[in-house]
């Protein structure tokens, strides 16, 4: 899903998937492609393990996995700010 200006303008979206080679290769496409559109946008991207219910943000070329949400909502506020 994309949100822009607090509106959701997308849903099932294919994002161009991260060629980067510092993944873990624990993290698959879902985690690819959320770091993809990061590289190529001023974009922060939120996933949701299907596998493990971890949450994780990407921005630029980082990826954070948070067990607590309100410091991942602090990190999203500071990055968005
Ligand atoms: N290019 C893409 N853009 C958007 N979503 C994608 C893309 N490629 C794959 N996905 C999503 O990722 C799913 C596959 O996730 P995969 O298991 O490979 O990733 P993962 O990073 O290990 O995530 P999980 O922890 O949820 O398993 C696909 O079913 C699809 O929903």
């Amino acid at each position: 899903m994309i949100v822009e200006d607090n509106k959701i303008t997308a849903t099932r979206a294919i994002l161009p998937v991260s060629n980067s080679k510092q993944i873990p290769s624990r993290f698959g496409l879902r985690h690819r492609a959320a770091l993809g559109i990061t590289e190529r946008t001023n974009a922060i991207a939120v996933i949701v393990s299907e596998e493990t219910g971890q949450v994780s943000l990407a921005h630029e070329e980082e990826l954070e996995t948070f067990q607590d949400e309100n410091k991942l909502a602090e990190k999203m506020k500071t990055l968005l700010s």
